[in-house]
């Protein structure tokens, strides 16, 4: 299967057989399919029946998949610019649930317009849902980011594989050991009363650089030769995903904080804030990190004993960095 030089190749599959109709319905459409930038070259659109030679096995994807509303519909191709470029440009043309994998992205999209480095070994997908409670959407990423987390616990339990101490660090990074193996990035527009969010996902599975990856330390603590495939980490993403939205979207983030607090690295963790009041030189503040307020920003208690709301200043990398504060009543 070619993906590089000057065609894109998608592979189309379906979970069952109304939605294999829809993968042939999209492959008839395709020249309607907004697809990519010029880099992409000539784009061939391929059913999995056609396609000979693939890096990702829908067939044992699907095998795994028993989500009844995401990731139903497959696109994965061996190469593409950016899959969350190819869902947002789609989103009209696509089921709504559709996930797109790449084995490299070559412009990935990272948060703040960051380029996402996306090498091999990495598991790169993006995948569309709706909303409609604009309150709800900015806590949105962190249903995302635990449904990563429970997937690859439970994969490694029902694998009788060591646990992995997989964490988040907030608002959107996976944690491993202390070391970045995975981030998150929730994009959303409006239209017709809806919100239509593209969630990207990358993580890294089998390439040590730059940090570390999943598998590499399952290696080191089990030395045993199974590991984790991509199929298994996207089917069980998928299947624990539907769960945390519908109680998500049914009772609201509090039904999930005390499962979130387990898995993020921030409770208890002191912050220094640098504040400058007018006319005062710069002071050095220290709060303490509780959770999160109901807009999804850090919530805090100062040496004051009082609330704060903990946002990002928008200009330092590292969030922990450029943190101002807001009292809360
Ligand atoms: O900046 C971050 O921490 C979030 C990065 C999210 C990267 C993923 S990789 C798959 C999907 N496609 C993209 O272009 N970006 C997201």
């Amino acid at each position: 299967m070619d993906g590089c030089g000057s065609s894109t190749v998608l592979v189309l599959a379906g979970k069952s057989p109304q939605e294999d109709d829809l993968a042939r319905f999209l492959k008839s459409r395709s020249d309607t399919l907004k697809l990519l930038d010029e880099e992409a070259g000539e784009v061939r659109v391929l059913l999995r029946s056609e396609a000979y030679q693939s890096t990702f096995d829908p067939q044992f994807y699907m095998g795994a998949l028993t989500a009844s509303r995401f990731g139903r519909l497959l696109i994965w191709s061996p190469r593409l610019p950016s899959t969350h470029d190819l869902v947002s440009k789609n989103f009209g043309e696509l089921p709504v649930g559709t996930v797109c994998v790449t084995d490299v992205q070559i412009k990935g999209r990272g948060r703040a317009k960051n380029v996402w480095e996306s090498p091999m070994g990495c598991l790169l997908f993006s995948f569309t849902l709706q909303m409609e409670d604009g309150r709800k959407l900015p806590l949105l990423q962190y249903v995302v980011s635990l449904a990563v987390t429970e997937a690859i616990k439970e994969l490694c339990q029902t694998n009788g594989l060591p646990q992995l101490d997989i964490r988040i660090k907030w608002p959107n990074d996976l944690y491993l050991n202390g070391l970045k193996v995975g981030g998150i990035l929730c994009t959303s527009t409006y239209r017709s009363k809806h919100f239509n969010v593209c969630a990207g996902i990358g993580l890294n599975l089998d390439n040590e650089k730059p940090t570390t990856c999943l598998n590499a330390v399952l290696q080191e603590i089990n030395s045993g030769s199974l590991c984790l495939r991509r199929e298994d980490i996207l089917a069980s993403f998928f299947n624990k995903f539907e769960n945390l939205f519908e109680v998500f979207l049914d009772q609201g983030f509090q039904s999930l904080e005390e499962l979130y607090y387990k898995t993020w690295l921030h409770s208890g963790q002191k912050v220094v804030i640098e504040e400058k009041q007018e006319g005062q030189p710069e002071e050095s503040i220290i709060v303490t990190v509780q959770g999160l307020t109901s807009s999804g920003y850090l919530l805090a208690v100062g040496e004051d004993d009082k609330s704060y709301e903990l946002h990002p200043d928008g200009n330092s990398f590292d969030f922990f960095k450029g943190l101002v504060r807001r009292r809360l009543e």
